[in-house]
């Protein structure tokens, strides 16, 4: 590995020196405190969770360089040696994160970090962890790590759920010393992909890198297109030969600061599918993305012109990536619409679910710093820290409303399914069936006869479970009303909500009326006077429009505008709550 060498012996031992006598002055200390405090009242998670890992000193490293870092619990000191007329000093930045990982730290201490998205996506939520910083300062070290111990502890996370707990595992396993687990059994798959992103181009790392691409549906869910393989996997070993072969493909060169540098984005994906889940219920997933590293000037000065090219496009997509996670920290808390350009980059299309402040399941994202400690890298690194330090992002304060399902999570879901669901032929709604995993928002998502489907397969007869889907789809309808009463859109007026027009109704809009009936606006028949055109339910899901129905109505009575999506396959229309 090649390294400048701007440091003399001299300033070695002066830096030494001074590091040995260095503190931390009291107003540091107070904002480590301050911080620290702060951390631990955050009753919320977060969505955005911030960690530093300075990595030891190199071999080639430890005669000619020093560590310019000091870290205090959460926090990292970067010195740098400052020299003013004859006389030398320190100068040092403090930067405060989630969690820092010292020059001693190990893979396993770094999993700690991480381990709360395995939870997480076996109740089908979204975790992403992905390593951020400088060329050569130890994002596939911590990625293979991670992804080794992912793959370690998986599967065994996945039995004690199964049997209630590492306890009833073990109590099951010591009737059964010969048990080998078969996920199949409990309906769970663990299918494994792994692939790279160079550039715009997306290569499968598990088939001969075939050419993959990314596409965005009409719901905007995005889905990787051009076969990518994916594999089911039921042990550690499996999952293990799988990294081993990906990462063998992924594409990497020597560079001016690390012979064996990343220039591709890596991704190994694993989906947790529940697969006797109905229609309409997404598996969990976990990206960990092992970035490129980002160059500054002087890595690249000895680039040659293809070199500088992809220098440049990794630089871009990291900005990209940049620039949708401190917009969505901003959208959480700026009353403007903050907009989060994620289709800038492939790679942040790809992570879009985790950027979007209203997705359906729960996403929470690990962003590790990776940094080198040596003095010649400490512009790097400050630029990466002052990157991500300002990134922590809390989940949104939960929006709870008992009128509302789509505020609900499961357990609330599940609460109101279990008060609801009983009709009076004595047969109940079970939750454990109807909403294993959904919380409210996905569940009033599904097309009608998804929920028929759930609640009749389950020894439901068909007109209580039409009377179950039209309980709960009027409340939603309704909650969604309230919803806009409370943002401003509508004023009460003797107890009954009515528009206050800011919206100029036109043709073409559809309009929501107090009946809950939807109405497609043709042409104004005269002052508060419309022609419409009925939009019915139909039989299997969704709405049709009638345009052999056609009625005059009352703009008065107009409750809202309303946005209905068409779903290309059925040939009927889904209203986009
Ligand atoms: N925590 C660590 N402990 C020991 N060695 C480490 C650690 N982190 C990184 N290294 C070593 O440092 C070198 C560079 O690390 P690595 O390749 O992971 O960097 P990188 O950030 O992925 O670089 P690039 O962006 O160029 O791919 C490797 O030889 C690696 O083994």
């Amino acid at each position: 590995m090649l390294k400048e060498n701007p440091t003399t012996s001299n300033d070695k031992e002066t830096f030494q020196i001074l590091k040995k006598s260095w503190k931390p002055t009291q107003v540091e200390l107070n904002e480590i405190e301050k911080e620290e405090k702060l951390n631990s009242n955050i009753s919320q998670k977060r969505a955005f969770k911030v960690c530093i890992r300075v990595r030891p000193l190199l071999n080639d490293e430890v005669y000619k360089h020093y560590d310019a870092t000091t870290a205090v619990n959460n926090s990292v000191f970067i010195h740098k040696l400052q020299q003013r007329f004859n006389k030398k000093s320190l100068e040092t930045k403090l930067f405060s994160v989630d969690q820092v990982f010292d020059t001693q730290s190990t893979n396993e201490d770094v999993y700690e970090s991480i381990n709360h998205l395995i939870p997480l996506i076996l109740e089908g939520g979204v975790g992403t962890v992905f390593t951020y910083g400088q060329t050569g300062s130890g994002k596939t070290h911590t990625m293979t790590g991670i992804e080794n111990l992912v793959a370690k502890n998986i599967f065994s996370d996945i039995l004690h759920k199964i049997f209630g707990g590492r306890e009833g595992y073990e109590k099951f396993l010591s009737k059964n010393p010969s048990y080998i687990p078969k996920f199949k059994e409990y309906n769970q798959k663990v299918i494994v992909s792994f692939f790279e992103i160079y550039g715009e181009t997306i290569s499968d790392l598990l088939n001969n890198k075939n050419k993959l691409d990314l596409s965005e549906d009409v719901f905007g869910a995005i889905n990787i297109t051009g076969g990518l393989v994916e594999v089911e996997v039921n042990d550690t070993e499996s999952m293990l030969e799988l990294i081993k072969k990906g990462s063998a493909f992924r594409n990497t060169k020597a560079t001016f600061k690390n012979d064996t540098s990343s220039r591709s984005h890596a991704v190994f994906q694993i989906k947790i599918i529940n697969f006797s889940d109905y229609n309409g219920a997404e598996a969990g997933c976990l990206y960990i993305v092992d970035l490129a590293g980002s160059e500054s000037g002087a890595d690249t000065q000895h680039h040659n012109k293809e070199q500088i090219a992809e220098s440049v496009a990794i630089n871009k997509s990291l900005a990209a990536l940049k620039d949708c996670i401190r917009n969505r920290s901003l959208a959480v808390t700026s009353k403007r619409h903050i907009h989060i350009p994620y289709r800038n980059s492939k790679l942040t299309l790809l992570l879009k679910e985790s950027f979007e402040l209203d997705s359906n399941r729960q996403c929470e994202t690990v962003v590790i710093a990776t940094c080198s400690p040596t003095e010649i890298d400490t512009a790097q690194t400050l630029n990466t820290l002052r990157y991500i330090a300002p990134l922590k992002v809390n989940l949104p304060p939960s929006t709870y409303d008992a009128e509302n399902p789509a505020s609900w999570n499961n357990v609330e879901l599940r609460k109101w399914v279990k008060e609801n669901g009983v009709f009076e032929n004595g047969s109940r709604v079970d939750p454990n069936k109807f909403c294993p995993r959904e919380n409210g928002k996905q569940i009033c998502l599904l097309h009608e006869e998804d929920i028929l489907e759930r609640l009749t397969l389950n020894g439901i007869g068909y007109k209580n479970a039409k009377l179950f889907h039209f309980k709960l789809w009027n409340l939603a309808l309704k909650g969604k009303a309230k919803k806009h009463a409370i943002k401003g859109e509508m004023e009460k007026t003797q107890g009954k909500p009515i528009v206050a027009f800011k919206e100029r109704w036109e043709s073409g809009k559809v309009a929501l009326d107090f009946d809950d009936q939807l109405k497609l606006l043709l042409s104004k028949e005269k002052e508060g006077l419309w022609r419409c055109c009925e939009i019915v339910k139909s039989d299997i899901g969704g709405y049709e429009v009638r345009v052999d129905k056609l009625i005059l109505a009352e703009e008065k009575l107009f409750n809202k505008p309303v946005l209905l999506t068409f779903d290309e396959a059925r040939k009927v229309y889904e209203l986009d709550i």
